[in-house]
């Protein structure tokens, strides 16, 4: 018998000596010699890399951590305008990683300026970047995208410790600062798998193309366009695209995700007054835009969640009976939904209803305000001008379009039936399509195999209540399939203070990233 295993060519073993042996040798890698074990019927040359690979990830992990402090350093806030040049430094430092990594071909695509509503109407977008590494015929082409900016963070939002220096804290074995799992985490994850294949001088087995952009957080403005100009130059031969920006679903179970919901954000602008005004003057004698701005907010949503817009509800694709199975079988607790939020605040007490309002029915949040006074203390002051902020989560078969309609249409006619003299206009801000894809084709297939190999265990199939917005236009532009490969938790905090990755999900992340491009490669089907 002649067996490749994860630690070489063996010769003469009988499956549960390998076992044994295997065991003796690395029982710290317990889990990944045990999914290793359960792919020898279709041993290759695959496990004997993988092997070496993923003990030169573990071997690389200083340089690793290193490279992601640097990275998090960069407060590249991409809804802010004021650190714009922060953002493109953190592309900057990018184009100088994927240089040193030996990527060519590299471009730093600029979008134009950034489309209203924006402060600043000579904002540049930050540029896109797209990179090659490899470009053999023979081999397929994977398109790997990920976004370098980042949502904003401040240290007296409640951050245990500042949130653009990178903290390990060894004890509960995590790293802790904004982005460290959305998305700069992943994105530094793809590019140390490619730094310990060269370290291993071992080929990578798939071309790769990079589409990192720094607009993720503000709805990808400008990129649909990019990639649509570029479907057929630099995105020519893409075979799958892959997207590591998503978590699991709870923090044991590592998942595969083949659905998101889209997101259409508005903004509600309410003026009057020519300046903020002294309330003991003006109180009860002028129309206040602030209280106006309450009435049409409450007028969006109830206590429950229940979307009170005519027509939005409507829209929704119903519940299958085929659907209503699947939810029960997914491996999440409400425990753990609760200890996420850090809280017992859940709309609803079972998991079916949880997973269904989080991932296909559509949600109303409201974010925040600009104008109004936020401080500590008791300032007696009437604002002149209010901005809130809301957004809608959307599902299949809501029309962008049509919700924008219906939206602006109601928050028109609240305002006007309370006969106030001030203006109030909505507007969107940005949009961003949902995406359900089919999560049976060769490149799930390759993720759910790396996953075993790593973890030792098949991932659940989920869908995601968050949006990224371009997965839909990189499927229907490139025409082909995206496969999104989480590495985060789902407790991450993504998007919450003391965003946090931990350094098991970092390395068992990356050896999954690894063990899928060489999966894919071997895959049948192009
Ligand atoms: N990791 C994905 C993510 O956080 N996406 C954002 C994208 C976004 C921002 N505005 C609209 N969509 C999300 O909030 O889901
Ligand atoms: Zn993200
Ligand atoms: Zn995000």
């Amino acid at each position: 018998m002649f067996i490749k295993s994860p630690l070489g060519t063996l010769k003469n073993l009988r499956l549960s000596n390998l076992f044994t042996h295997c065991l003796r040798i690395h029982t710290s890698k317990r889990n990944l010699y045990a999914g290793q074990l359960l792919l020898q019927q279709h041993a290759t040359m695959t496990e004997t890399q993988f092997g070496k690979l993923f003990d030169k990830i573990e071997e690389l992990k200083p340089r690793f951590i290193e490279r992601l402090a640097e990275a998090v350093a960069i407060p590249a806030v991409s809804g802010d305008e004021s650190l714009r040049p922060m953002v493109v430094k953190k592309a900057e430092f990018y184009r100088a990683e994927l240089e040193r990594l030996g990527f060519q071909d590299i471009k730093m695509k600029e979008l134009g300026l950034q489309p209203p509503p924006v402060e600043n109407p000579e904002l540049k977008l930050p540029p896109v970047v797209l990179a090659r590494y490899g470009s053999d015929p023979a081999k397929k082409t994977v398109l790997l995208y990920g976004h370098y900016d980042v949502q904003p963070a401040a240290l007296e939002d409640g951050w245990l410790s500042e949130p653009f220096k990178l903290v390990v804290d060894e004890e509960k074995q995590l790293m802790r600062a904004r982005g460290v799992s959305d998305d700069t985490g992943p994105v530094q994850g793809w590019l140390n798998v490619v730094d310990a294949h060269r370290e291993l001088g071992l080929e990578l087995p798939v071309n790769l193309i990079t589409c990192f952009e720094g607009m993720e957080e503000s709805g990808s403005i400008g990129l649909d366009k990019l990639i649509a100009d570029e479907a057929d130059k630099y995105f020519k031969g893409v075979d799958t695209v892959c997207i590591s920006d998503n978590y699991w679903l709870g923090t044991k179970k590592p998942v595969l995700t083949y659905g998101l919901r889209g997101c259409n954000y508005y903004q509600i602008i309410v003026e009057g007054p020519g300046a903020d005004l002294h309330s003991g003057i003006f109180g009860g004698v002028i129309a206040e835009p602030m209280i106006d701005l309450v009435k049409v907010f409450g007028s969006l949503v109830d206590s429950q969640g229940r979307i009170l817009i005519d027509g939005v509800n409507e829209m929704v694709a119903p519940v299958t009976e085929k659907e209503q199975g699947l939810y029960e079988k997914i491996d999440f607790t409400l425990d753990e939904m609760n200890a996420a939020s850090g809280s017992e605040t859940c709309l609803y007490n079972n998991k079916p209803d949880v997973l269904m309002h989080r991932w296909r029915f559509p949600s109303l949040s409201i974010h925040g305000l600009e104008g109004a006074f936020s401080s500590q203390g008791a300032k007696t002051v009437i604002p002149a001008k209010v901005v809130g902020k809301f957004s809608i989560r959307t599902v299949p078969d809501m029309e962008s379009a049509k919700l924008d309609k219906l939206v602006i249409d109601h928050c028109n006619k609240v305002f006007q039936s309370l006969g106030s003299p001030n203006k109030c206009r909505t507007e969107l801000i940005h949009d961003g399509n949902y995406w359900v894809s089919d999560p049976f084709n060769a490149s799930f297939t390759a993720a759910a195999k790396a996953t075993k190999a790593v973890y030792g265990v098949e991932p659940d199939f989920t869908r995601e209540g968050g949006s990224i917005p371009i997965t839909l236009t990189f499927e229907t532009q490139l025409k082909t399939n995206v496969m999104l490969l989480p590495m985060g938790r789902g407790d991450d905090g993504a998007h919450s203070i003391n965003e946090k990755l931990d350094l098991s999900n970092y390395f068992q992340g990356m050896k999954t990233m690894a063990a899928y491009l060489h999966y894919y490669a071997e895959s049948e089907t192009k």
